[in-house]
């Protein structure tokens, strides 16, 4: 017979944190939040510690280069998309690596031919204003000229006005050299009270921006999670097709780790991958697996030689796996068990492996329930799609701004090639959707409230660190009646605007 759960699969809205006691040195400035990135046995430390439990998701309107520094700077760290070519995938994380802290790569360039109509289009959909204007309209062409809000006035302006007219010539444009230090790059804003410093090559070809808006972030990131020579860390992601080929060019661009980015992963596919990165580079390649939900999934990721195990099907914001193929598991259910057997396993062998809670993290408060279920970090989609970083477009919806988000197993997504690969057929259904979120502005901004939220509740458990509160949380059922309890209730809201809302 068929074997049955004893229990429902619940998810993290069905819980809440009782508190614990709160001695005098529990405050949120002496919580903890650091983490183990990948597999380490007992006594010693893991190659990759994180600084904060969260991982952005494997997801083309997710992870691109610039959310990957952001989330860097932040201490966490982002897996950029596999759906996409080789060497597209490679060419990001090299744009990670390469990028020095300070630095910004330009994301918004227009070629000199372009009209106010196009400014206007490119400035809607990036949400920024200052562009460079390149020969070629690409971001690293020889830069022309730029082009801020200052230079036309979007209202009387005439939209066929050509770039080229109202830019800033590069002959009025102070630039600096590459190869220029932050503070020297700094030193020249200042001197001549800029808002921004092209920095180009000895060709004038354009290789990044400072801006001053960043001057006092950048002073102090003091969670930044740098490699050894200083550059971001940045993880990718890859298939269990063609990883012979996408792997070895992914760690030539200088991955610090992968990840195998499927909705299943108690899979032939993904020990024959693991295996084969054994064979190939031994302990040197960090590379996680999944997804599973339960402790035989687990199991057999742990024994193929997984570096971390991810956790969750179905429970993402844009998944509509359960409803098309009928697999899946509450995602707090599924967290708590695959957490149990990762401690068991560590008893039994002395090998700890994370484990990544994926997807359907909905309030802030849920990322704090998943590490005290167990979960070491989490992995979010819909959350970081939201901010500016991201790669998706910004785009008004009944005059509110909004950013596009769409599933790996969308149609949108799916264009992509990848289901052609070496599989049989093409896959005939969809398993996600296409979406919008609301704009939510700047990663700093929102992980620091965020995180801010995690650390208060973490005192009021009791916990400075995850360890502890995996230890220590205690945890409650509450009922559909005491969800509605624990909202703004029996009251009119006066100002939807001014109130907290979930995140
Ligand atoms: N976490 C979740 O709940 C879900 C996530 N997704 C996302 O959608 C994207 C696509 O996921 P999947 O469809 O699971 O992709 P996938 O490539 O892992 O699997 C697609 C199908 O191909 C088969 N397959 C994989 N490798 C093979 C090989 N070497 N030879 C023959 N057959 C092979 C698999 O068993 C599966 O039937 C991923 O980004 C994933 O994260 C999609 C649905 C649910
Ligand atoms: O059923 C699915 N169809 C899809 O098209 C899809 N795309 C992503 N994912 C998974 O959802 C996670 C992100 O979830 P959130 O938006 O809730 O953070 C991601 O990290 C994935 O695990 C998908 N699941
Ligand atoms: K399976």
């Amino acid at each position: 017979m068929a074997k049955f759960f004893k229990e429902p699969s619940r998810t993290f809205s069905e819980y809440l944190l009782v508190p614990g006691y709160t001695g005098p040195d529990c405050t949120p400035d002496h919580v903890d939040l650091s983490t183990p990135l990948v597999k380490f046995s007992k006594g010693e430390k893991p190659a990759v510690t994180m600084k904060i439990p969260l991982v952005s998701a494997v997801m083309q309107a997710v992870s691109g280069p610039e959310l990957a520094c952001a989330l860097a700077r932040e201490g966490g760290v982002a897996f950029i998309y596999g759906s996409q070519p080789i060497e597209r995938q490679a060419a990001m994380v090299r744009q990670v690596k390469s990028t020095k802290a300070g630095f910004v790569d330009s994301d918004s360039n227009i070629s000199p031919d372009a009209t106010i109509a196009d400014v206007i289009a490119l400035r809607n959909r990036t949400g920024h204003s200052t562009m460079a204007v390149t020969d070629n309209g690409e971001r690293n062409g020889t830069l022309v000229g730029i082009l801020t809000s200052r230079d036309y006035r979007e209202s009387r302006i005439d939209r066929n006005t050509l770039v080229k007219d109202v830019m800033t010539p590069y002959e009025k444009l102070i630039v600096g050299k590459d190869g220029i230090t932050l503070s020297e790059a700094n030193d020249i804003i200042w001197d001549h009270k800029l808002n921004q410093l092209p920095i180009v090559d000895e060709n004038q070809k354009l290789v990044s921006f400072v801006f001053r808006k960043d001057y006092d972030s950048h002073k102090e990131y003091a969670n930044e999670l740098l490699d050894a020579d200083k550059r971001y860390v940045v993880g990718a992601g890859v298939n269990t097709r063609d990883y012979r080929e996408r792997i070895p060019a992914l760690v030539e661009a200088g991955a610090d780790v992968l990840v195998i980015d499927s909705s299943e992963g108690y899979s032939c596919w993904q020990a024959e991958t693991l295996k084969w990165v054994r064979e190939q580079y031994g302990d040197t390649v960090k590379i996680g697996a999944g997804n599973v939900v339960d402790a035989d999934g687990f199991r057999f990721l742990a024994q193929a030689g997984a570096d971390f195990i991810k956790v969750g099907i179905g429970g993402g914001s844009i998944c509509i796996t359960r409803e098309q193929k009928g697999i899946g598991r509450g995602q707090a259910t599924a967290t708590l068990e695959v957490a149990k057997a990762r401690d068991e396993y560590y008893r039994e062998t002395g090998v700890y492996i994370p484990v990544c809670s994926d997807g359907g993290i909905v309030h802030d408060y849920h990322i704090t329930l998943a590490l005290a279920f167990g979960a070491d970090f989490v992995m979010l989609g819909r959350y970081f799609a939201r901010f500016d970083e991201a790669p998706n477009n910004l785009v008004t919806v009944n005059g509110n701004y909004m950013k596009e988000y769409w599933g790996e197993g969308s149609a949108r997504a799916r264009n992509w090639q990848r289901y052609d690969v070496g599989g049989e057929g093409k896959m005939s259904f969809v398993e996600g959707v296409d979406s919008y979120v609301p704009y939510a502005g700047s990663l700093r901004e929102n992980v620091g409230l965020t995180l801010s939220k995690v650390r208060h509740t973490m005192c009021n458990c009791g916990c400075l660190t995850i360890p502890e509160l995996m230890e220590n949380a205690k945890v409650t059922l509450v009922s559909g009646t005491s969800i509605v309890e624990g909202g703004a209730h029996d009251v009119i809201v006066r100002d939807e605007n001014v109130n907290a809302k979930p995140m």
